[in-house]
């Protein structure tokens, strides 16, 4: 706690606080003692995001923050228009995919590339495993995220829960701050509820606390896992669009594992891997190498996209 030295006697002593859900311009901060409270931020330009420390100050019964502590992690999108910070300090994102509906691989290998970049472990699940055969046909879909030594798990969370896979993937969240992102329809609230059981008194209290019953599925939250170990889930609406804006053309290979293992080895040392001769990725493509065809174009259009964003 720092001792208040602004102007104004009356004003109350900075303290430090977690904010743990958000909402507009409106965030919830999570005192040392647990107690929540509405905070504004101080002035236009800060901006807070859930897994963010920071010190405020209270000011009638809400809060204002007054600085917004150093990152450890942060996982942003950028496109042309603008950047969008999706939470920060996380140790790992989770992005569950479900056998129905149909998960696109051009958003899974974003949201992967994107993790990567930021130094945060991706974590895949693919939930649904009832449904057949798309389950399978879904799995199979992913051998090439499995190859390039991405961890993938199954889960059934639906009407007859598997709670052996639960249990695998509980472990891997124990003790760490997991982001969860996923399309509408893939179970994140099924998840979350699982693996916080009071999630929906939870967000019911954080509405409340917001004011903002009525936008309940459009925030941002923070859930406890209560393992002893501080782990939590952030649970964010939506598959966002990862727009990649912030990552050079020329560096992207280097957060595509599956690529990143050929680097260095083609005959140019400015091989962007298109249509150079000698290039030891497009040399690794199937059925010569262990590379899947549909990832190289997956790369050449984030390539030319990401291209033609910076000749702007
Ligand atoms: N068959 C089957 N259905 C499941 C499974 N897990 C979840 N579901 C169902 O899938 C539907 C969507 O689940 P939700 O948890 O609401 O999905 P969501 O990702 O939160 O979707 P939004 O609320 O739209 O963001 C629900 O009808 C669930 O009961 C599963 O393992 N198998
Ligand atoms: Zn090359």
């Amino acid at each position: 706690m720092t001792a208040d030295r602004g102007p104004g006697a009356a004003a109350a002593a900075t303290r430090d606080g977690l904010v743990v859900a958000s909402y507009g311009r409106h965030l919830l901060v999570e005192d040392n003692d647990g107690t929540r409270i509405r905070c504004h931020p101080r002035g236009k330009r800060q901006e807070a995001v859930v897994g963010d420390r920071v010190h405020w100050r209270a000011s009638g019964d809400e809060g204002v923050i007054e600085a917004v502590q150093p990152r450890r992690t942060v996982l942003f999108r950028q496109d042309a228009v603008r950047t969008k910070v999706f939470a920060a300090n996380v140790d790992q994102v989770l992005v569950l995919l479900a056998a129905e509906p149909v998960y696109s691989e051009r958003q899974l290998a974003r949201a992967l590339i994107a993790a990567r970049h930021a130094g945060i472990e991706p974590l895949i699940a693919l939930n649904k495993r009832d449904v057949q055969p798309a389950f399978d046909e879904a799995w199979a879909r992913l051998a090439p995220y499995r190859a390039m030594g991405e961890t993938v798990l199954p889960l059934q969370l639906g009407d007859a829960p598997d709670e052996a896979l639960l249990a695998a993937l509980q472990q891997r969240l124990h003790g760490r701050v997991t982001l969860v992102i996923g399309a509408s329809g893939v179970g994140k609230s099924t998840l979350v509820n699982r693996l916080v059981p009071e999630a929906q008194a939870q967000t019911q209290r954080i509405s409340q606390a917001l004011g903002t019953g009525r936008h309940t599925t459009t925030r941002t939250s923070w859930y406890w896992l209560r393992d002893g170990a501080g782990g939590a889930v952030i649970d964010s609406p939506g598959f966002h669009e990862f727009g990649l804006h912030h990552i050079a053309p020329e560096a992207l290979a280097h957060w595509m594992p599956d690529f990143a293992a050929y680097q260095g080895q083609c005959r140019f040392h400015n091989c962007t891997h298109r249509q150079e001769p000698g290039c030891a990725i497009r040399a690794a493509l199937a059925p010569h190498g262990p590379i899947a065809p549909q990832r190289w174009q997956l790369y050449v259009e984030l390539y030319d996209e990401l291209s033609a964003a910076r000749a702007h």
